[in-house]
């Protein structure tokens, strides 16, 4: 099938690159012009493990094309992915400008009958508009169908979530453009719901909004354990046995980021509202998590009274392994606490550096590697559970530091061994050890 995708950030770049290893040709369309001459020459825009070898195939064998020119996006394909950024805009919403300028593109240009889907994370009803704009704008007479097909990949495991998603879910009343969507996706080993657009729409937001409150969840259960005795980790064993619960995303930690959860809860309270609706459980998912990223410091400040020019050692600034996303990541609100409290930074991670720079610029120091970071200073702070610092040697870093004080965000130590080691250890919903 011939198919073009606009956008080539994480979403657009890895169905698009999918659906060319599964032989469709695929236009990749993107307004940003260093983006599309890198991925000509095999440079990929962000960090996703296996993403560059399909890309890198498909290009080469013709299957896969790169073009800032929308026009020929729309003209040379049957069915166009909408897959550009929806963030957040100043009052929560969904800033949807982006979704605007492709479907102003695909009016202006439309050549023949397409279905054209939207994969951006949308507010329900943005289909209508999408369908009244191109109706309204189309400057020839072609039937068209809009369909809501969301996306449910991670980023660090994109390329594996597409190609083997646990659901696929198409919102349409058309049965020609179902027809074939599902032809599209039968290489796929996995169910295909159908529904109304609307239902489609909110499907994606209601996933996430209720992967978010179980983050938040169990970040209140951590807080209650850490007050009254108990350990998290046991507890979401013990709640995550049952099947009705699940024991995915029931990891206390420091909150949850990225690109999606911060900006999705914000836009379904925001929906809600609109309507009249105070989605009172989203909202409080919302504010617990702004509070929890805030704990690690807080934790820090009751070991150490005066932050002044003291070094901190921070490991992990994405907002979690496997990318160099550092959108909301929750190392901004760590690394923005010590700065207020005039402490130096001292950071490390192990592909996010880059990105890190744009944000925080000569305010932090960049270290070589886990140990260079942690060299001399007060205190650790664990933000991300990459796996290198699952497994530090921890002689090697009580020896580094001046303090022997070690905050662990993502629960990756076990407390009896911290107390052995002699470490002051601060985790999240578990006992600390040797704390003042
Ligand atoms: N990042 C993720 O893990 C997931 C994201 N989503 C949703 O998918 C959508 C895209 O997200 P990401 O891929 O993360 O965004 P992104 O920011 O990585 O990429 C968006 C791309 O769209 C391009 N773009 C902007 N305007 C354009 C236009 N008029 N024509 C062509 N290209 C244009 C940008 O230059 C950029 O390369 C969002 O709605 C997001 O909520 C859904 C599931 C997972
Ligand atoms: O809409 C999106 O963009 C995507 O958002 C999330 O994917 P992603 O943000 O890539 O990453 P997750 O693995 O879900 O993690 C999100 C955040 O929650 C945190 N988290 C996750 C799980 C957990 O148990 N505890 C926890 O704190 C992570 O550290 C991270 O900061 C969803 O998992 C995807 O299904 C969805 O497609």
């Amino acid at each position: 099938m011939k198919l073009s995708v606009f956008g080539t950030g994480y979403v657009g770049l890895v169905s698009g690159a999918c659906f060319a290893e599964l032989g469709h040709e695929v236009i990749c369309v993107d307004i940003d012009e260093e983006k599309i001459e890198g991925l000509r020459n095999g440079v990929m825009p962000i960090y996703e493990d296996g993403l560059k070898e399909i890309v890198d195939r498909n290009y080469a064998n013709g299957n896969l094309k790169f073009t800032t020119l929308p026009a020929e996006g729309v003209t040379e394909s049957d069915i166009i992915f909408i897959a550009v950024g929806t963030p957040s805009d100043n009052e929560g919403g969904a800033d949807l400008s982006a979704v605007e300028a492709v479907v102003e593109s695909i009016a202006e240009n439309i050549n023949d009958y397409k279905i054209v889907v939207d994969k951006s994370t949308v507010p329900v009803g943005t289909g209508d508009w999408v369908e009244e704009m191109i109706e309204e704008q189309k400057e020839a007479d072609y039937e068209f169908d809009v369909v809501s097909c969301p996306e449910f990949l991670r980023e660090g495991t994109a390329v594996d979530d597409t190609m083997n998603p646990d659901r696929v879910v198409i919102g349409t009343e058309s049965e020609k453009a179902a027809e074939v969507m599902d032809e599209l996706h039968q290489d796929f080993e996995a169910p295909i719901l159908h529904t109304d657009r609307y239902s489609a729409e909110i499907i994606k937001y209601a996933a996430n909004a209720f992967l978010a409150t179980k983050i938040s969840f169990i970040n209140e259960i951590a807080n209650i354990c850490e007050r009254t005795g108990g350990n998290v980790q046991e507890v979401a064993k013990g709640i995550g046995s049952d099947h009705r619960i699940s024991d995915k995303f029931l990891r206390a930690g420091v909150g949850f980021g990225g690109a999606c959860f911060p900006k999705d809860t914000k836009a379904i309270v925001s929906t809600a509202a609109e309507h009249g609706y105070d989605f009172k459980i989203v909202d409080s998912t919302v504010e617990v998590n702004e509070a929890q990223k805030k704990t690690l410091v807080n934790k820090l400040r009751q070991e150490m009274s005066d932050l002044e020019d003291k070094k901190i050692a921070v490991l992990g600034l994405s907002f979690k392994p496997n990318t160099d996303d550092m959108r909301e990541a929750p190392s901004r609100t760590v690394v923005k606490q010590l700065l207020d409290d005039g402490a130096e930074v001292k950071a490390y991670d192990p592909v996010a550096m880059e990105e890190a720079e744009k944000i925080f610029g000569d305010s932090i120091e960049y270290s070589e590697d886990a140990y260079d970071a942690i060299d001399d200073t007060e205190a650790v702070i664990l933000v991300t559970e990459w796996d290198e610092f699952q497994n530090l040697d921890l002689d090697r870093v009580k020896e580094l530091l001046n303090n022997s004080l070690f905050i662990d965000g993502r629960n990756c130590y076990e407390p009896e061994k911290m107390k052995e080691q002699g470490f002051t250890y601060y985790s999240v919903g578990r006992k600390a050890i040797n704390v003042k």
